[in-house]
């Protein structure tokens, strides 16, 4: 029998909650496929996209064993817009392309249901990649403490990281449903458990 794969495009903003849905849906046995993981494989030394980054930003970036100090190029382009979309230029299609190539592979298993869990999914048009959407929401009071938290950043830090995305508010217009994250991990459970019952995959 052949399965029709349901894409589902799974975003937020950063320390949104994104990981903690993507775990509970890893452990109800689906394949999640991760920009964050395919984006540090991608810049990994040996890939073409770790060449283009060193021959921009300098060699001052690498740490001893060459590989690319993540804080460092962090520090540069979350506070540069310009610096950010040079970054973006040259990771994102190779992300694209690892997420494309998974997404086939899952696809061609006949699984019911794969997960591309993209912060940017918005901010870099993506939705096409997705049959559907869904938007891990937080309030940003809530999104400020956690990232503080989980990243030891100060207020300053963790400012600058939510505000090189879009804004939480304008996604929950263009998402198709909504995750709830201001409260506990258990609701936030129950409302995955409500999602997926109504697209009848559980
Ligand atoms: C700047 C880098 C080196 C910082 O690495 P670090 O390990 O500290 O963070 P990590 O990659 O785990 O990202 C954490 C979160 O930051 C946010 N973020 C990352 N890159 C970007 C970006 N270019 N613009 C806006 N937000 C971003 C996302 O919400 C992401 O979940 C790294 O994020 C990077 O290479 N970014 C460019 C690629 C990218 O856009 N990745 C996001 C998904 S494709
Ligand atoms: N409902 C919740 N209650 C309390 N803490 C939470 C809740 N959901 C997530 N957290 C915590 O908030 C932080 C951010 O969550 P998580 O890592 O899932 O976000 P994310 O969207 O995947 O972030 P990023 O895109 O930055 O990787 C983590 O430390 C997580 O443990």
């Amino acid at each position: 029998m052949v399965t029709m794969t349901m894409v589902v495009g799974l975003t937020g903003g950063i320390a949104s909650g994104k990981s903690t849905v993507s775990a509970m849906l890893k452990d109800l046995g689906y394949s999640v496929i991760d920009a964050d993981v395919e984006s540090r494989l991608a810049v990994e030394k040996g890939e073409p996209a770790y060449k283009e980054i060193v021959d921009y930003f300098g060699e001052g970036l690498l740490q001893e064993d060459e590989s690319i100090d993540r804080q460092k190029l962090g520090a540069i382009i979350f506070n540069n817009k310009e610096e950010r979309s040079k970054l973006n230029s040259i990771v994102h299609p190779a992300v694209r392309k690892r997420m494309n190539d998974q997404k086939a592979a899952a696809i061609e298993r006949d699984e019911q249901l794969v997960i591309l869990d993209i912060p940017l999914l918005f901010e870099s048009k993506l939705t096409h990649m997705t049959d559907r959407t869904v938007l891990v929401y937080v309030d940003e009071n809530i999104q400020l403490a956690r990232l503080m938290k989980r990243n030891q950043f100060s207020e300053e830090e963790a400012t600058a990281r939510i505000k090189s995305q879009m804004p939480l508010d304008d996604k929950r217009q263009l998402a198709d449903h909504i995750i709830d994250n201001n409260g506990t991990i258990e609701k936030t459970r129950i409302q995955l458990q409500n999602l997926l019952q109504s697209w009848k995959i559980v």
